[in-house]
């Protein structure tokens, strides 16, 4: 009997429609779909808040001495909703007073933003009728932060033998003091991909509001076209570079078993979604599986001449960087020059240490940042030595009097990434998408 993982994302689980739509698609298939990780309640409407930025903003709110009691009752009212429209007798009270009670002790950021998924799931376990087993017992960090694979998989491997069904909150675990620690935002795709390889199961199905990977963003492209089939490789590349329906690293836990990822829409469950495959001989129906972006970043200018001669410049270069906390993201360099681009994130307040640190240990002839830096990701495993791409790719951001600052191509050719201005970011997806897909 194959067994299944159902991480439902926090568009899915919003309010209490959302929650009986979820019971109807678990309860479809009860004997696979046995273990099911939950995110927080995310937005019922355009207009409304994320639970958990709600909790995020709680935190701000006490850390500035700011009564922040408003705020965390919206964030309960909206569980009081869901528990009432579910018409489930919980008592939820005891919860919130509990939760209350621990964040005026502990003041933690993680802790109030891992209760938005706590709750969810202890609702969603009662729906159910399966039991809840907090993430706090099942993934765990170690002294340096990183997430300790072999104490979470023990821990999970057990869960599954005493646990024949569990509703798991995803996003946070344990450090090995004993706190709690989120993952970076997004993490509920991490949770259950964890939980996927540690219960050794034979689907990760991860359920959205959209019918798939979309081979661009709704948001921008009016009816993006659905991606059937696609690799781990082409998903992890799309979704570090912007596409945010599936977190980068949720690839990584379920790669190593090759395992499958099913993105399915829990609005329209009969669609047939995005299925992500270690590797697959599906030929692609474009040269390009997808267009992605992501903006704010900047790119720091240093020219020196005979920069080469200088066999320490590049070392020193990354040790400002190191020493400084900032993650490069690209580095394309020409004989007497290198730009480094960055996340603009990582410049905030640092900018002039940045430049006289740099100043002093690598002597550059200048050094200027530019920002207001978008970069554009096109992604397929059909670009592999196929002549043209790059040359349809560049016509059309001309064609769309889009200027590009800078290209970049991996090795693997995979991707191509462009550096266009953000006030074109939007113009360039679409116009790269008319071309290759539209
Ligand atoms: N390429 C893409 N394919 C599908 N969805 C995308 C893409 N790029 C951005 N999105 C957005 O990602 C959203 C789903 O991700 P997210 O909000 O994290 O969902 P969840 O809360 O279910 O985890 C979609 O509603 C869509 O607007
Ligand atoms: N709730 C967390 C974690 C998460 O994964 O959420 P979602 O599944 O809605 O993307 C966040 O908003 O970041």
């Amino acid at each position: 009997m194959k067994v299944i993982v159902s991480k439902f994302g926090g568009t899915s689980l919003a309010n209490s429609n959302h929650f009986l739509k979820v019971r109807d698609i678990i309860k479809s298939n009860e004997e696979q779909r046995r273990y099911v990780v939950a995110s927080a309640p995310g937005k019922s409407n355009s207009e409304d808040t994320k639970v958990t930025d709600l909790l995020y903003l709680s935190y701000d709110l006490a850390k500035h001495n700011i009564t922040y009691s408003d705020t965390l009752e919206k964030v309960f009212d909206k569980y009081r909703e869901i528990a009432k429209g579910c018409k489930l007798t919980i008592d939820l009270e005891k919860h919130f007073k509990q939760i209350k009670a621990d964040f005026e002790d502990l003041k933690s950021k993680d802790y109030i933003a891992s209760r938005g998924e706590y709750l969810n799931a202890i609702i969603l376990a009662e729906l159910l009728g399966y039991d809840f087993v907090d993430a706090k017992d099942l993934i765990f960090f170690d002294e340096n932060g990183n997430f300790d694979e072999e104490r979470s998989y023990k821990a999970i491997s057990k869960m599954a033998k005493e646990h024949k069904a569990a509703v798991i909150p995803g996003f946070y675990g344990q450090t090995n003091k004993g706190d709690i620690k989120t993952f970076s935002r997004g993490g509920g795709d991490l949770t259950g991909a964890i939980i996927a390889r540690g219960v050794k199961t034979d689907l990760y199905e991860n359920w959205t509001d959209v019918s798939g990977f979309l081979s661009a963003d709704p948001r921008i492209v009016d009816n993006p076209k659905e991606i059937k089939v696609i690799t781990y490789k082409e998903l992890r590349e799309l979704s570090y570079a912007g596409a945010s329906v599936l977190h980068e690293e949720a690839i990584i836990p379920v790669a190593v078993a090759g395992i499958p990822i099913e993105i399915k829409n829990t609005f329209n469950p009969d669609e047939q979604g995005t299925l992500i495959l270690p590797d697959t001989d599906e030929a692609p129906n474009s040269e390009i599986t997808g267009v992605t972006g992501k903006k704010h970043f900047s790119v720091i200018n240093i020219e020196k001449v005979q920069m080469n001669s200088d066999k320490s410049f590049h070392r020193k270069l990354m040790s400002v960087l190191e020493v400084n906390g900032i993650t490069l993201e690209h580095m394309p360099t020409s004989i007497d020059s290198i730009s480094l681009i960055v996340a603009d994130k990582y410049l905030t307040g640092i900018q002039e240490t940045l430049i006289s640190e740099i100043k002093t240990f690598c002597n550059p002839d200048k050094i200027t940042i530019d920002s207001g830096i978008s970069l554009i990701t096109v992604v397929g495993r059909g670009m592999k030595n196929h002549v043209g791409v790059s040359a349809k790719l560049f016509k059309s951001l001309a064609d769309a009097n889009v200027n590009i600052q800078m290209i970049i191509q991996g090795s693997s050719e995979l991707n191509i990434i462009v550096g266009v201005d953000e006030k074109d970011y939007e113009k360039s997806i679409k116009s790269i998408y008319d071309a290759f897909l539209g």
